[in-house]
């Protein structure tokens, strides 16, 4: 596990993965026969990020949060409507079908591999991604050794458990080494000892051979033991880029004040609108981020005078690491923390 050493600067300068004001909005959908349509969702909302070479970066966000739309535009399956996306030099926006070659994707749904045994899944993928039989039958038996999977070499996938049948489809992601992988979820319904066999299987790639690995998830803790740096996504925005420590750290000295208005904020008090210009507003509930001092004072202020009378509620904690997410403006809902 590197020290996040990968990131910042250095990264920008040594970068794998570039993306520029990505934006996509999935269209509005009319209803069938007096069902309620879909409204527009804005699923990439101009996101900006950069992934060093070597780097293990990560995706974390509650469900819904645009992870997904962001990585199948990183791999050339989605077209943004606007924005640039650039992997190992190549512009995947206007040549999407390049990155075949340059990346490995596991994506959330893998059932095209479904009817086929895990050996020959590994195996096809092996071949499919250029390597003759021999190399693709001893990349296979490398990576069923490495993952635990021999036992079940001979199973068909839709004969599996789910987290096995996870594990498989990394297995056929790791053959025909590509210098990028991009993972969703990857050890989604796994076990311990898998889960540990697939992030072994990660770090051995960037540390013996340079590959850098894009990652999913949403669990607060996976994302701190296996990642150099994350981006905090929420409602289609990066809201923050940085190590696991770093973006503890960054809220570590200070204090979370939410306040909730009964009807709405009242603005014309001064203290209120100043407030304003810090806080993150979801609806009546404002969530801010203040140096202690600065949140008691914010506290007898809105406590004191005049907009008492508005405030319906008030909490003040200490940030926890899952508070990062939170004191950085995003949902807490479906985020998961164990
Ligand atoms: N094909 C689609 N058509 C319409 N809306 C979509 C489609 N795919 C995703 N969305 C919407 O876009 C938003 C982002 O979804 P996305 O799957 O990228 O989120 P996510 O962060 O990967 O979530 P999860 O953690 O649940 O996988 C959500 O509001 C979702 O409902």
């Amino acid at each position: 596990m590197a020290d996040g050493a990968g990131g910042g600067g250095d990264a920008s300068a040594r970068a794998a993965v570039r993306v520029r004001d990505l934006v996509k909005t999935y269209p509005a959908r009319r209803g069938r026969r007096g069902a309620p349509g879909t409204p527009a969702v804005r699923a990439s909302d101009g996101v900006s990020l950069t992934v060093g070479r070597g780097e293990v970066f990560g995706l974390l966000g509650p469900n819904g949060a645009g992870k997904s739309t962001l990585v199948r535009q990183l791999t050339g399956l989605l077209r943004p409507d606007s924005g640039h996306v650039d992997v190992l030099g190549h512009d995947l926006v206007r040549h999407p079908r390049r990155a075949a070659r340059l990346l490995a994707y596991l994506g959330q749904e893998s059932t095209a591999l479904d009817e086929l045994t895990v050996a020959l899944a590994a195996e096809t993928t092996g071949r499919l991604r250029g390597l003759d039989a021999a190399g693709a039958r001893r990349e296979r038996d490398a990576v069923l050794e490495e993952l635990g999977l021999g036992p079940l070499a001979d199973r068909p996938l839709k004969r599996l458990s789910g987290g096995q049948r996870r594990l498989a489809c990394v297995a056929a992601a790791l053959v025909g080494e590509r210098p990028l992988l991009v993972l969703d979820e990857p050890t989604t319904g796994m076990d311990p000892v898998a889960r540990r066999a697939v992030w072994a299987a990660v770090d051995r790639r960037r540390v013996e051979r340079g590959v850098t690995v894009i990652l999913v998830t949403h669990n607060v803790i996976e994302a701190e033991l296996v990642l150099d740096r994350v981006a905090v996504m929420d409602r289609g925005r990066a809201i923050a880029c940085d190590t696991p420590a770093g973006l503890k750290a960054a809220v570590g000295e200070e204090v979370r004040l939410e306040l909730v208005w009964r009807d709405r904020a009242p603005t014309e008090v001064p203290e209120v609108a100043a407030l304003e210009r810090v806080a993150a507003a979801v609806g009546r509930r404002w969530t801010l981020r203040l140096p202690p001092g600065q949140a008691r004072a914010a506290v007898a202020a809105v406590t004191g005078g005049p907009a008492f009378a508005a405030l319906d509620d008030f909490t003040l904690a200490t940030p926890t690491l899952e508070d990062v997410y939170l004191a950085l403006g995003g949902h807490t809902e479906g985020l998961v923390k164990a």
